[in-house]
């Protein structure tokens, strides 16, 4: 089956060799085709190109054209690539939303059982169907607003049958749509309430029986922990990062959110595939990743939410490192999984240009899910996950209209949705 999109006024991230990511000054460089079209063949990018070379397709024997949209003043976009999230939730936490307004501190409000432990209490109660059907709709959710593949993390169950239970509702959703999904256990999320003053009892349920068991049952593709002040410390996640490797986990971890926590050394230690968050970065921790395979991918939805700092992200470009943006789509530092919106914030809060946010929301955070080489630009033989805007101006009123919905047509694995 094919599908032709015509008259596109612009074919946004068009790659004809095939990068692992774009990092440093290249990341102000985005490689656009104006006038273009783009075949899609099942569900692969069979050719793109501008109009004036595009084949007679009419003529062409045995050519089954099944549909063709003229895309006529509107864009065509690779599908957002949103490489951390923890999509799969029971319940929002709207009252922890006020506790912030009036002045409460992130690690205020998990002191007194509130956060990641609120979240937790509701995943115990909640059944698998339920966790199901929510998530599902997120998922729905994400597409429409132009994601095509997506990182979902455990991490709200912390025992190990409810850790269980999320991965395998992850697996679920996995088999149950058309958008590309990674899962990352993260059973170091935090300590829970029944392990209080024995940390290191709950780090050691972690290694010896979630991570053989999530192993045993293929639930996770990655493995996460939350290093941080008043989280798990560098020598808890080096043993979890140690534990996880030898089940062929690759990390992909939470640092750096709240302090310089040696989170992202340790992180490249374990060549992790990306260390997220990343609002305390300086020398040092710029010099680890230089030269590393770990993608710094901040997060800019729970510093805007949370109200914190921002990742110096334009001091990790200089340095010439990538830099990927992803949602961290989650009930309480982010509750949105909206990528257009992640763009608008990285380029208003963090000065990074449109062209950077855009590489940094495709192709660098494709890499960051190890989906370099399927997804993240429009390639040949890259997997057809496209979105088409309505009639836009320009790359830059994507982000500077941040609050209009702008994605018209969603296509994914080469399916009009
Ligand atoms: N920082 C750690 N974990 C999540 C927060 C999850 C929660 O508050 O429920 C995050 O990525 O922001
Ligand atoms: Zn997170």
């Amino acid at each position: 089956m094919k599908l032709l999109i015509s008259n596109i006024k612009s074919l946004v991230q068009v790659e004809e060799t095939p990068r692992m990511w774009v990092a440093g000054a290249d990341m102000a460089k985005l490689n656009c085709l104006d006038n273009a079209y783009l075949l899609i063949e099942d569900d692969k990018i069979a050719d793109f190109g501008k109009m004036e070379d595009m084949p007679n397709y009419d003529e062409m024997e045995g050519f089954d054209l099944v549909e063709e949209i003229d895309a006529t003043g509107r864009m065509v976009f690779p599908s957002f690539c949103d490489s951390h999230t923890h999509l799969v939730y029971a319940g929002s936490r709207e009252i922890e939303y006020t506790d912030k307004i009036k002045g409460l501190s992130y690690e205020e409000i998990a002191k007194r059982g509130g956060g990641i432990l609120n979240s937790a209490k509701r995943m115990h109660d909640a059944s698998e169907e339920e966790l199901y059907e929510a998530a599902m709709e997120r998922l729905h959710e994400i597409i429409s607003m132009g994601t095509g593949a997506v990182e979902i993390k455990s991490g709200y169950g912390l025992s190990v049958e409810d850790e269980l239970k999320m991965l395998r509702v992850i697996k679920r959703l996995k088999e149950n749509t058309p958008l590309t999904i990674k899962a990352n256990f993260l059973g170091a999320h935090a300590v829970p309430s029944d392990y209080k003053g024995r940390q290191g009892e709950y780090v050691d349920l972690v290694i010896n029986e979630m991570i053989p068991q999530v192993a045993a049952e293929e639930l996770a593709d990655y493995i996460d922990v939350f290093c941080d002040k008043g989280f798990f410390t560098v020598e808890e996640t080096d043993r979890i990062l140690n534990a996880g490797m030898k089940y062929g986990l690759r990390a992909k971890i939470h640092a750096n959110e709240l302090d310089y926590s040696g989170g992202i050394q340790v992180g490249v230690k374990y060549n992790a595939l990306s260390v997220d968050h990343l609002e305390y970065v300086g020398d040092a921790e710029i010099a680890a990743l230089k030269g590393s395979e770990t993608m710094p991918t901040v997060l800019p939805g729970a510093a805007f939410f949370l109200n914190m700092v921002c990742s110096p992200v334009r001091k990790m470009m200089d340095a010439g490192l990538p830099v990927a943006l992803a949602s961290d789509f989650n009930p309480g530092s982010s509750p949105s999984g909206n990528m257009k919106f992640i763009l608008s914030l990285a380029c208003i809060n963090y000065k990074m240009l449109p062209q950077e946010a855009i590489n940094a929301t495709t192709i660098n955070s494709a890499y960051a899910m190890g989906l370099q080489e399927e997804l993240g630009s429009i390639a040949k033989g890259k997997i057809a996950n496209v979105f088409i805007t309505k009639e836009i101006p320009s790359i830059e009123y994507m982000p500077y209209a941040y609050g209009s919905n702008l994605i018209d047509v969603v296509i994914l694995r080469g399916q009009r949705l």
